[in-house]
This record gives structure tokens, C-alpha cells and sequence, in this order.
């Protein structure tokens, strides 16, 4: 398995304070890695430390399948970055800024201006500098610079905060792009679920520092999110069937909806009406039922336990 980034117990303490504890992600080459946790989570001090913009106080971190030492340019040269808000010349061009990164960069190949700007559809702002763009414009601007020197890596802190929904999709599309068609591989933050849910192929969920789960959304979707709904007249004698004779206990009564919700894993919908019939329990509709991801990943949070 190649894995652009694998980072094993990672730490950072500011002031006698762990802000990140003991995190050992791992991302795949070619991947879509959305990082998913609230404001204050660590989630940009461990970008930091991937870029090399803050020193670990201890853990390890290997890019591109090499332990990075005290600086690591060779690496850093392949990858790509937009931490915190970008900065750019607000009185130039977006072009004018992309000549002047490409300078800085050392990176002298000319054409990839033009197509960059393309790839990130500001085609048609030559004429307007940067303090005249929307907020939507310098994201994509932003995008443009840390990918002009064609990066195998991205990483982007929260590269869709504030931008409008149109402006959302525009910029999830771009990543799709990125990653699919160009095969760059991408780490994504974000403390809203919705922005990388549809796009990104593993999420890694971190919550005050420490990383609580890591998964690839298909087994989220398919393992985690699913319990079934029972519907039915009398429910305390259903659950009494439930508890005494299915000896089921990971099950909750919704006695003002009438319904039952069983999270159990291994029962299957046939054994429930069986054993309702031969308890004269009329069941008045089964069925399995999604829970939203977005009440299984705050359940996550805030339960911030490894083992859900
Ligand atoms: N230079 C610093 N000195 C001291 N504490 C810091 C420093 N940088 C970050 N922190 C603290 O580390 C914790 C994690 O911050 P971080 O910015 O990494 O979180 P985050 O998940 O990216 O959240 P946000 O989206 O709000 O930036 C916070 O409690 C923050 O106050």
C-alpha cells in the first residue's frame, strides 16, 4: 500500500498543553482524506507540523514513504499548501501573483499560468486585481498557487469556509478534478461534515487533539449507520420480547413516535418478526433505517472515544 503521508504518535504541546495527542494518520496515494473535527481541534496545527511550518514535540511523520528530518524541502517541493488565510499581492492580478509564486518557487514553466488559471476557472479576471475578487475567487486563486508547480500533495485547511453554496460546489468539483483526473492527492479540513462527506474517500475525525476515528467513508456508510425501526401498538410488551427472549439490550423505545430503534448487529429482521408473532406482538412495520451521518459523527465527537 502507498501512502503519501503517515504521520505515528504526532504531538504538539503548547504551554504545558497537549493540542494534538499521539496521532498516527495514514493517507493513501491518490486520495480524497476529508479531516474532520470542530474549531480548535488541532486540525491546523497538525497541517502545520506536516508542512513544516511548526516543530513536533514528538511523534514521527513520513511523506512520500520517507521520515521527514529537521527540514525536509525535497519533499515540501512536491507538495502543495493553503494554511489558515492566503495572502496574497492585492493590488496585482491573479496572474501577476502566480508569475511572482512561480519566480519565488523556482518554478519557470511558463504555460502552466495560463492553464492553471484555466483549471480553476478565472479565466476572465485579468483585468481585476486581487482586492476586487470575491471571497470565493481568492480560494480558487489560492487553489491556483498551490497547485501551479504541480504538486503530488495538497493540503488544504478549510478551503470552503465562508464560500456561498455555489461557490462550494464549484470548489468540491475542482477537487474531484484534482484528484481524479490528475491524481494529486489531497487532505481536506473542515468542521462541517456536509463540505467533505460527498467527496472525500477516508475520513479521519479528530477531537481535542486526539484522532478518534479513521475510516473510509464507504465502511462508515455501510457499518456504522445503520439500526432497525420497529413499529409497533404495544411496545412494552415488544421490548419485553426484545429483552427476555431475543436477549437484546442495544435498543431504544421512542414511546412519543410509537417506534423502536435496535442497533444490534447481528439479528436479523426475520428473527424480530418471528419471535413477535409467537409472542402476539402485531408489528405494524419493520424496516432498517439510516442513521444522518452528521448525528453518528457528532455522537463521535462528543462521545471522543476510539472504540465507536
Ligand atoms: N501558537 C500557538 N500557541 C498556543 N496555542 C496554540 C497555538 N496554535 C494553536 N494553539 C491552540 O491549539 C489548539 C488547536 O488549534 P488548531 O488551530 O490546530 O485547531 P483547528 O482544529 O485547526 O481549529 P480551527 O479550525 O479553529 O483553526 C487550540 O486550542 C489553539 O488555541
Amino acid at each position: 500500500m502507498a501512502y503519501i503521508l503517515r504521520t505515528h504518535q504526532l504531538t504538539k504541546v503548547y504551554r504545558g498543553e497537549e493540542v494534538v495527542s499521539e496521532v498516527s494518520m495514514n493517507i493513501r496515494r491518490g486520495e480524497i482524506y476529508g479531516f474532520l473535527g470542530p474549531n480548535g481541534a488541532g486540525k491546523t496545527t497538525i497541517m502545520k507540523m506536516i508542512t513544516n511550518l511548526v516543530k513536533p514535540s514528538g511523534g514521527e511523520i513520513e511523506i512520500f514513504e520517507e521520515k521527514v528530518k529537521d527540514t525536509f524541502y525535497e519533499q515540501l517541493k512536491r507538495m502543495g499548501s493553503i494554511i489558515e488565510y492566503p495572502i496574497f499581492y492585492e493590488k496585482l492580478t491573479a496572474r501577476k501573483n502566480l508569475e511572482i509564486h512561480c519566480e519565488y518557487m523556482g518554478y519557470y514553466d511558463k504555460k502552466a499560468i495560463s492553464e492553471t488559471l484555466k483549471l480553476v476557472n478565472l479565466v476572465n479576471a485579468d483585468n481585476k486585481s486581487v482586492k476586487d475578487f470575491s471571497l470565493g475567487m481568492k480560494q480558487r486563486l489560492g487553489i491556483a498557487r498551490a497547485i501551479i508547480t504541480k504538486p503530488e500533495f495538497l493540503i488544504l485547511d478549510e478551503p470552503v469556509n465562508g464560500l456561498d453554496p455555489v461557490g462550494m460546489h464549484e470548489i468540491r468539483d475542482l477537487f474531484i478534478k484534482l484528484s481524479r483526473q490528475y491524481g494529486i492527492t489531497l487532505l481536506i479540513s473542515s468542521h462541517n461534515l456536509a463540505e467533505i462527506e460527498q467527496i472525500a474517500d477516508t475520513i479521519g475525525v479528530i477531537s481535542k487533539g486526539k484522532l478518534i476515528k479513521e475510516a473510509s467513508m464507504e465502511e462508515i456508510r455501510s457499518t456504522h449507520t445503520v439500526h432497525l425501526e420497529m413499529s409497533v401498538k404495544d411496545y412494552p410488551k415488544a421490548a419485553f420480547v426484545l429483552e427476555n427472549e431475543l436477549k437484546l439490550h442495544n435498543f431504544l423505545v421512542k414511546e412519543d413516535k410509537g417506534i423502536i430503534q435496535i442497533y444490534e448487529d447481528y439479528i436479523s429482521q426475520n428473527d424480530i418478526i418471528q419471535s413477535m408473532n409467537q409472542n402476539q406482538v402485531e408489528i405494524q412495520s419493520i424496516h432498517h433505517k439510516k442513521q444522518p451521518l452528521e448525528d453518528y459523527f457528532l455522537q463521535l465527537i462528543e462521545g471522543g472515544q476510539s472504540n465507536v
